[in-house]
């Protein structure tokens, strides 16, 4: 099922002029504040009336203001997740989740309620109120309400920006398994370039009320660009990688930019699709393979952009296998190397360096564009 966005509006100083498609799978609507995501989102749910607007899922009209139709947030089928899980605090969690159900025309099925506990691993809290759980707990129980609610597409909004990173830790991989368990859209708002990295199949990437970018997360996040509106710290590409196997030395070697990739061991069985982010400041480009170096990690590729600004830096994009890495290197570096487009050059990334929080579990999509190869 897919969700077709078109808006436009103006707020005193403020012009929102977005359009995107949302496939199946965890959209990110990305951009720093005031960008316009939560206009955006309130726009698909029908709590904002736009100028103009038209929005489809699944062939489903919500809104053509061509049309004069505007359907009300109540008549829309979504299912809303906010900062916090707004749970009923005197209901028990099945309770909660019996009305999500409730809020249904077809009522769910038993059936899918036990999935749905069991996707979200809240089966051991159903006769628990709300302040017995924990924030993450809270959330996938908030999840499971509004699932149950039957939605054509999910509306998630910093949900994760309450917790903290031991939280967010907990529920992450939840969230890979919704996105890739469920065949509704997901618009997921945040600031968090980690999350949509690890989290998101597509992304739209907003500045100033307009879409800079849209596509699949690897292509958004690895365009040099981009990164200014990115956050030149937190830049970087994210590799589409399957562990191969793990070593005594407490080492994983994945497959990925048609090289081998160490890092320090990673859960997951030979043959598992992992995505992992890594940071353009973390990686040196050479022109030589490099000869006694500690750094475990030599990804021979070709440089296919540059971009450089007003400050020393520059960000090199290039092709690895089929993976597009980002380096932010010096122009001085660049320079001297005379990096350009055609340039062969070796990316070197030290194993270290890849955080545990920049490994998820591989999308979907990943598996289908291995099957096709
Ligand atoms: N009701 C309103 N009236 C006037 N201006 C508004 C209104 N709502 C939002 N704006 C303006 O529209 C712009 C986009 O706001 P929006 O809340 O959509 O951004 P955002 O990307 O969600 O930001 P944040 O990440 O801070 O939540 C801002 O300049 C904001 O001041």
């Amino acid at each position: 099922m897919t969700l077709s966005v078109s808006v436009q509006h103006h707020f005193g100083g403020f012009t929102l002029d977005a359009s995107f498609e949302a496939p199946a799978g965890v959209t990110a609507l990305f951009g720093s504040s005031g960008s316009g995501k939560t206009t955006l989102v309130n726009a698909v749910s029908g709590l904002l009336r736009p100028d103009q607007a038209r929005v489809e899922v699944g062939g489903r009209l919500l809104c053509d203001t061509e049309k004069g139709l505007c359907l009300p947030p109540h008549k829309r089928r979504v299912g809303y997740v906010f900062q916090e899980a707004r749970l009923f605090p005197h209901l028990t969690v099945r309770q909660n989740l019996h009305y999500g159900r409730w809020f249904s025309k077809t009522r769910g099925s038993d059936a899918e309620e036990s999935r749905l506990v069991e996707m979200l691993g809240i089966g051991a809290l159903l006769d628990r109120r709300p302040g017995a759980l924990s924030g993450g707990e809270k959330q996938r129980v908030a999840i499971g309400r509004a699932l149950l609610s039957q939605p054509l597409m999910l509306l998630m909004d910093e949900p994760l920006a309450a917790l903290d990173e031991a939280r967010k830790a907990e529920i992450l991989p939840y969230l890979e398994r919704l996105r890739d368990d469920t065949d509704i859209p997901i618009l997921y708002v945040s600031h968090s370039v980690a999350e949509v990295a690890r989290l998101a199949t597509t992304v739209v990437l907003l500045d100033k009320g307009k879409v800079l970018k849209t596509g699949p997360t690897e292509e958004v996040m690895s365009d040099p660009a981009l990164a200014p509106a990115i956050g030149l710290r937190e830049a970087g590409s994210v590799l589409s990688a399957t562990v191969v196997t793990h070593h005594d030395d407490g080492l994983t070697e994945l497959a990925a930019a048609g090289a081998k990739l160490f890092l320090p061991r990673i859960g997951g069985n030979p043959g598992d699709h992992v995505r992992v982010r890594i940071h353009a400041n973390d990686v040196m480009l050479s022109l030589d393979p490099p000869g006694r170096v500690s750094a475990l990690n030599t990804l021979p590729g070709t440089v296919t952009s540059i971009r450089t600004g007003g400050g020393p830096g520059a960000m090199v994009q290039m092709q690895a296998g089929d993976d597009q890495i980002l380096a932010r290197v010096t122009k001085r570096s660049a320079a001297a190397l005379d990096l350009k487009p055609g340039t062969e050059c070796y990316a070197i990334v030290k194993s270290v360096s890849v955080a545990r929080a920049d490994i998820g579990a591989g999308d979907q999509s990943m598996a289908k564009s291995d099957t096709t190869t």
